[in-house]
């Protein structure tokens, strides 16, 4: 390939600057270097500030719904590759829009790591150990729900900050257990934590939870070749059916949504869920399929569990 990035050259990789977006941006060019056998200095990592890294909007105590979530981590991001000030952007899958911008595509993911979330409880070793009325912490709609579906005496509290912060609130007694993607964790190399992973059977995953999405500019073809090579297909075949599913159900985050799918040879397995916020209603479902036919899939366990929710079910409001 002529033209490859060097030192004097870079490629340009545009990241967030919390510690696991920055971590996510070093696996991307440590792959890409191997790749092409090319220095780490082909690679230049640059941090954009986004409106959601901004700590007075995130200090505050509002929701993050109620600041307005569509975007609020990939707007200056998306900005920043539409006008070539960076190359490609690197992106947890888990926070992506169903759709992406003109000029924009995002068909690179990285091998994906364990999709699980993870029960963060220095006292207490699962949720069924937690006591009658036991304060847990998260800002995740889903997981909210799926806690409440299971354990309505429970009280949550919005729980908000990157790993660090939520990490600190635990240890502040602010709550006494929240929730984490092993992802996240492991990633960041967090073996201190005190973590226990939960099945998919007990918490189904968010959409796309645990892979890294690499984007980049629809025109830019020396990009689109070299993402080629490190694109991990079958993560791209679970996130197709997934990401489908999720843009089925109209997926805002005003709903919650869970999806998992898993692939065995040439066979995919979807499993989904839809609650209602309060965690008084859940439909969950699963579907089976060529792996091919992921994005059908996903359309259809949509429209399965929707038939089944009835109408309105997802326009509920929290
Ligand atoms: N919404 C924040 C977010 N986006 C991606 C991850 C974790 C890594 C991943 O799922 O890929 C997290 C934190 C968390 O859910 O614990």
């Amino acid at each position: 390939m002529t033209d490859m990035p060097s030192p004097s050259a870079p490629l340009k990789i545009g990241t967030r600057g919390s510690p696991l977006a920055l971590a996510q941006a070093h696996e991307t060019r440590a792959r890409l270097s191997a790749a092409f056998d090319l220095p780490e200095a082909a690679f230049e990592i640059c941090v954009i500030k986004t409106t959601g890294d901004d700590r007075s909007l995130i200090d505050a105590d509002r929701p993050l719904k109620e600041i307005g979530n569509k975007g609020l981590f990939t707007k200056e991001i998306e900005e920043a590759l539409l006008e070539g000030r960076i190359d490609i952007a690197v992106h947890s899958m888990k926070d992506m829009p169903t759709f992406q911008p003109e000029g924009l595509i995002l068909d690179c993911n990285l091998p994906r790591e364990d999709v699980r979330d993870a029960f963060i409880c220095p006292a207490y070793r699962s949720l069924h150990d937690l006591p009658q009325g036991a304060v847990v912490g998260t800002s995740s709609l889903r997981r909210r729900a799926q806690l409440l579906h299971r354990r309505p005496d429970l009280k949550v509290v919005e729980f908000r900050g990157n790993l660090q912060t939520r990490l600190k609130k635990l240890g502040d007694g602010v709550a006494a257990a929240t929730f984490l993607a092993c992802a996240g964790l492991n990633r960041l190399g967090m073996t201190e934590v005190p973590a226990a992973p939960i099945a998919t059977e007990d918490m189904l995953p968010a959409v796309a939870q645990g892979a890294i999405g690499i984007e980049r500019r629809s025109d830019d073809a020396r990009t689109q070749r070299m993402l080629a090579s490190v694109h991990d297909a079958p993560t791209g075949d679970r996130l197709a059916a997934e990401r489908a599913f999720l843009a089925a159900l109209d997926g805002s985050c005003e709903t919650p949504i869970a999806g998992l799918a898993e692939i065995d040879g040439d066979q995919l397995r979807l499993r989904g869920e839809i609650l209602k916020t309060d965690g008084s209603a859940a439909f969950a479902g699963e579907i089976r399929g060529p792996v091919a036919e992921g994005a059908d899939l996903g359309r259809r366990l949509a429209a399965d569990l929707l038939g089944r929710a009835g109408p309105g079910f997802l326009a509920h409001k929290a």
